[in-house]
């Protein structure tokens, strides 16, 4: 049955362009070019097969992933692959590594934090990998609370350095990826110390082993945090931990950009907003969001593919039987994740705008837009990445018992994803820096201070806190100013009474604290207002290509009106809709369920995934899943003898065992 299209049927039934609909996804032609030649050239490299990742030890997976690191940089440059280029190879390979944080975090941090002259010497080294570096932040007793990290770098005037030391055990850094085996040098998050005074946190170049034999460095102590979740999964990466004892390093290699300390030991504030040294982590909060699309929509692929392959009862007197993709409660399960897939990506691609848009003010002196931005990437890391989550588990459900497979893919795609829930700040914990940002946001309402960005919709208060909705027949839901209103509406009306209620207490800290479950529904409200108008706000942009723009505009609808259904009771208790306008909604979802079944493989193949990046038997181009099944368990190292190993010692004697007490 090889090269027969199973799924031949399903691509004809498509009404648009596919490779329309790649370029869309891409984000334009151009990326979509890229992405498709590098996507190509690491599934024809057997260097990075990943086929059997399942089945090595954790020492040799985390070998295979320092291979398949070293022989990407060694493609860079023979290729001389470019920023971008390097960025999509890295994406292919599709393991976890050191690269990340290096690339990620160290590398930013630098730029971020680094004085000119800092960033010439680091950099020059970091772009080439002479060093290889980690983001060393998180230590054992705090990972959320970074005000009450532990450890210190107090400086000493009369050697003019900077004394790293670890007080506690608690105090040792725990986490960083790249850490455990791999690191050079770290940015180390400290509490600086200079003249007996603590000035909190700041970044420290600290070097760790040694750049001729790797060993660590003396008065450090560095190693592996142990095994993470999941076969193959997080686990080629080396998370670790680290102590210091009184380790010394230049004074010039604290990150200067921000507040400095002089040679005599004076501390010199920043004249900027001191949340820059956060920086690094707003810019990885919003790759992360690019990123949740990647992740969700793979996990929708495999689950589109399989359900359109997948046929279960129906059928009388041994006839054809039913897809399990035509079952309501399959679509009902589906589509969302294929619709949240495509509203991640948008929103992705305008919160890199607005990330892009933040740089350049901030270095224009403009500080007015950064906590709004700090806010969005926060509040869209966590909203996405918890969704994807989710929804890659769900998809799993989807696939039936085959999903539980490893050679599905989701189960390692949950693993290695599922993380991304916690790190780089928790999901709760960045909701209520939303909250936050929403009640400041609402205080000033009447104050003269008019709303902007995200929050505008706030400026219109006096109609959101009273409108009812106009929807009267199920179409009516297709009309974004419907749609955007309820949203708005109920995001509104949801932080006012959150305000409201946090009017009520004498201390303020004290009733946010007690409020905080209500504050998160709240922020997470807001949020998905955000991602429901961009992926509307991008309706709007001039997109061609056969059906293309009917295909987005289905699946923009069925985002807002299965969250609008998901979240009923926030619109119902709010009064922002009836219970007839919902039924109304349900119906109208129903009906979109039914436009996008032809053209749901289709809509998946507009991801242009290769197989090998998939790495799914459920999930394949051609849907021939049955007999690759078959050949994936024979490969098991079970089935490499007839007869299992501890036959003799363990099966034989309990089976020989029972036969004597049978004959008894
Ligand atoms: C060989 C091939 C190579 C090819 C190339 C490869 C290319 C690869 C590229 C890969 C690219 C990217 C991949 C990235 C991979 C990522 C992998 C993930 C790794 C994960 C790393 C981590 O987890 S690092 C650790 C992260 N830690 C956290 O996130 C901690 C969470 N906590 C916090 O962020 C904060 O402390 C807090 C938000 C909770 C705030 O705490 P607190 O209430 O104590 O507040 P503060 O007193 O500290 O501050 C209060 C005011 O500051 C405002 N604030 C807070 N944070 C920010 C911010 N980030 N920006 C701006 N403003 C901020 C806050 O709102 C308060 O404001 P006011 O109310 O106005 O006072
Ligand atoms: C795979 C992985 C990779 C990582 N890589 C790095 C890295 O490279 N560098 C680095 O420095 N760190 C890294 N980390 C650490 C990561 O950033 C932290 O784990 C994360 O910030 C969460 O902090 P925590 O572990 O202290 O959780 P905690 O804060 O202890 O959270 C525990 C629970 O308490 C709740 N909670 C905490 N505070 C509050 C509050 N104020 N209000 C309400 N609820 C609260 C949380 O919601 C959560 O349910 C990594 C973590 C993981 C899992």
């Amino acid at each position: 049955m090889e090269g027969i299209d199973h799924l031949a049927d399903e691509r004809n039934k498509a009404e648009f362009d596919v490779e329309d609909m790649k370029i869309v996804w891409a984000g334009s032609r151009h990326a979509f070019e890229v992405s498709d030649r590098i996507a190509r050239l690491v599934a024809s490299d057997p260097v990075f097969e990943k086929s059997n990742r399942a089945r090595l030890s954790r020492k040799e997976l985390f070998k295979s992933t320092l291979r398949k690191c070293a022989h990407a940089f060694k493609r860079i440059i023979e290729l001389r692959l470019n920023e971008e280029e390097a960025g999509r190879l890295r994406h292919f390979i599709d393991q976890p590594a050191y690269v990340d944080l290096h690339w990620g975090m160290f590398v930013p941090a630098i730029k971020g934090q680094g004085t000119e002259e800092q960033q010439k010497k680091w950099l020059s080294l970091a772009n080439k990998m002479q060093i290889i570096g980690c983001y060393a932040q998180t230590e054992l007793g705090h990972g959320s609370n970074v005000q009450g990290l532990e450890t210190t770098a107090t400086f000493d005037p009369k050697t003019d350095e900077f004394v790293i030391h670890t007080p506690t055990q608690t105090a040792s850094k725990w986490w960083p990826g790249g850490l455990g085996k791999v690191s050079t040098h770290a940015v180390v998050y400290a509490r600086l110390i200079t003249n007996g005074k603590d000035y909190g946190i700041h970044g420290f170049i600290v070097q760790l082993r040694s750049l001729e034999d790797h060993s660590p460095l003396p008065n450090i102590t560095v190693g592996d945090i142990g095994t993470k979740m999941g076969n193959g999964a997080y686990n080629s990466m080396d998370n670790g931990f680290l102590m210091f004892d009184h380790v010394r390093i230049p004074r010039d290699q604290m990150l200067m950009r921000l507040s400095k300390v002089t040679r005599e030991g004076e501390y010199v504030p920043s004249d900027v907003p001191k949340q820059l040294v956060y920086g690094t982590m707003v810019y990885v909060r919003q790759t992360i969001v690019a990123d949740a699309s990647n992740a969700l929509s793979r996990a929708v692929c495999i689950a589109t593919r399989y359900s359109a392959v997948r046929r279960q009862f129906g059928a009388h007197n041994g006839g054809i039987e039913t897809q399990v993709i035509d079952y309501k409660t399959q679509q009902n399960r589906l589509f969302p994740l294929l619709a949240s897939a495509y509203a991640f990506r948008f929103v992705g691609e305008w919160l890199k705008w607005l990330y892009t848009d933040v740089t350049e003010r901030l270095a224009a002196s403009d500080f007015a837009t950064l906590p709004e931005a700090h806010a969005c990437t926060a509040g869209l890391k966590s909203l996405t990445t918890t969704a994807t989550a989710d929804g890659i588990e769900e998809c799993r459900k989807l696939c039936g018992g085959h999903g539980y497979l490893w050679c599905s893919g989701l189960p390692e795609l949950f693993a290695v994803y599922v993380p991304a829930c916690t790190y780089e700040g928790d999901n709760v914990v960045l909701q209520l820096q939303v909250a936050r940002f929403l009640m400041k946001t609402v205080a000033q309402l009447g104050s003269g201070k008019v709303p902007v960005g995200t929050t505008a919709y706030m400026g219109r208060a006096a109609h959101l806190l009273q409108c009812r909705s106009g929807v009267q027949k199920a179409e009516d839901w297709l009309n974004p100013d419907a749609v955007l209103e309820a949203f708005e509406a109920r995001a509104l009306r949801m932080a006012v009474t959150c305000a409201k209620n946090l009017s009520k207490f004498e201390n303020q800290e004290q009733g946010f604290q007690e409020l905080l479950a209500d504050l998160v529904e709240a922020a997470i409200a807001h949020c998905q207002l955000i991602v429901v108008s961009k992926f509307i706000a991008k309706l709007e942009q001039d997109i061609g290509g056969k059906g293309v723009k009917k295909q987005l505009n289905n699946l923009c609808y069925i985002y807002a009106l299965y969250l609008l259904h998901k979240h009923l009771g926030d619109f119902l208790s709010t009064n922002c809709i009836t219970p007839k306008q919902a039924s109304l909604a349900n119906d109208q979802l129903r009906s979109l369920y039914t436009q996008v079944r032809p053209n749901a493989v289709a809509l998946v193949d507009a991801f242009n995934y290769t197989d090998h990046y998939l790495n799914s038997v459920l999930g394949r181009y051609d849907g021939n899943v049955y007999p690759k099944l078959f050949e994936e368990a024979w490969k098991d190292p079970l089935n490499d003898s007839v007869v299992p190993d501890g036959y003799h010692e363990y099966l034989r004697p309990v089976l020989k065992q029972q036969l004597r007490t049978a004959r008894l």
